[in-house]
């Protein structure tokens, strides 16, 4: 699957990007991982791209704010981007 990813960025409009709530030890995996594909993918400054959180209703998930930190959501600058 990894190398296939490529190919639909070229095609793609958007890139939703799942991420666990809970998992905390591996967001720095996580983080690494969406710029990656963000660079490797040529994902282009106009392409919208949804970070989504899943899990935030489990006890004990992070906050949006901590993994916007952690995934250094504010270094995407160029990006029209809002944090929900
Ligand atoms: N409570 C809750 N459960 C969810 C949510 N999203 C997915 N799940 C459940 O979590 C379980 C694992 O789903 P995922 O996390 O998507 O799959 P995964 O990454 O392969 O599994 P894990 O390694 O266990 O996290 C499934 O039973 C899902 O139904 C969510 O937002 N809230």
């Amino acid at each position: 699957m990894v190398p296939l990813w490529k190919h639909y960025c070229a095609e793609a409009s958007g890139l939703v990007y799942v991420v666990d709530s809970r998992d905390r030890e591996r967001m720095e995996e996580t983080k690494s991982f969406l710029y990656m594909v963000m660079d490797e993918g040529k994902v282009p400054d106009n392409m919208a791209v949804l970070v989504y959180a899943n899990k935030h209703e489990v006890p004990g998930a992070m906050s949006a704010s901590e993994i916007s930190n952690e995934l250094d959501l504010a270094s995407l600058r160029q990006r029209n981007w809002q944090r929900n």
